[in-house]
């Protein structure tokens, strides 16, 4: 187990923005329970980036439009009022009024996901998106998971990680968290998610500076204390 962190630790972060802990990574790669798990650990805040995604997917939805028809997507971002959560424990995410965090998880919106997230308007849209709620941050870090983290979001963050797991542990992994959904079925999306996710934005591979997690053949905790180890030899936190 790595060292405790004091979260009490409150010397004075980088001026004006927190310390930005990039997080990338495809589909059962334990990204978000990783993340969260690290932020909780450290004290820090945490950013679901793939959740504006999902919300976005169910809100052109919900609005009856295709999910395909791109300029119907692009005019739908201005009336696109999302909000989320940043504390690792508490966080909700919401579409206006709509408290959407868990319906944005069901396979229906997982769907329509990808080919919503492969807009550059989009991308662009909520990339803005990100970066505000960032320099919002009041903790001295932040943990921010997603696809294009250390690539496009936040590429001069101090800590880049691309944490993946193999095809088969990955799936097994989602498989396991989604009840009522057969293990092929869930599989095969999980494949074909990565497929389109991955002409959008190379998420399978360390950029120059990322440094790789691998899970598969790690428990939670030992993923957990993986990224935090990485956390404390790039920021000596
Ligand atoms: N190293 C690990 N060992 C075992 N289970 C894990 C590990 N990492 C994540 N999990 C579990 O796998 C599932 C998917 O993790 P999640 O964080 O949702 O992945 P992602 O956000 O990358 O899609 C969750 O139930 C999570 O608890
Ligand atoms: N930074 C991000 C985050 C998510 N996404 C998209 O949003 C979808 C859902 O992201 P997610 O992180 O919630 O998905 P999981 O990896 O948790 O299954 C992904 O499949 C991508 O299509 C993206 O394009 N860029």
């Amino acid at each position: 187990m790595t060292d405790p962190i004091d979260p009490t630790n409150t010397a004075d972060r980088t001026a004006g923005l927190p310390i930005v802990v990039a997080v990338d990574g495809p589909a059962g790669s334990g990204k978000s329970s990783v993340s969260k798990a690290a932020a909780r650990k450290l004290g820090w805040s945490y950013l679901d980036t793939g959740a504006a995604y999902r919300a976005l997917s169910w809100f052109v939805v919900q609005r009856r439009l295709d999910p395909t028809d791109s300029d119907a997507v692009i005019d739908a971002l201005p009336d696109f009022d999302y909000r989320i959560g940043t504390h690792p424990d508490t966080y909700h995410v919401f579409v206006g009024d709509h408290d959407v965090t868990d319906v944005i998880r069901e396979p229906e919106v997982t769907a329509v996901v990808s080919a919503i997230a492969r807009v550059p308007e989009v991308r662009a849209f909520l990339t803005g998106l990100f970066r505000a709620i960032i320099a919002h941050g009041e903790k001295r870090g932040i943990v921010v998971e997603g696809r294009d983290i250390t690539t496009v979001v936040c590429p001069d963050a101090p800590v880049r990680i691309l944490l993946t797991a193999d095809e088969q542990v990955r799936m097994a992994r989602r498989s396991a968290e989604l009840t009522g959904h057969s293990a092929a079925h869930v599989g095969e999306a999980l494949r074909r998610r990565d497929a389109a996710d991955s002409r959008v934005v190379d998420f399978m591979n360390a950029a120059d500076g990322v440094i790789t997690v691998d899970s598969t053949d790690l428990d939670f905790d030992q993923t957990v204390d993986a990224v935090i180890a990485v956390v404390q030899k790039e920021t000596h936190v």
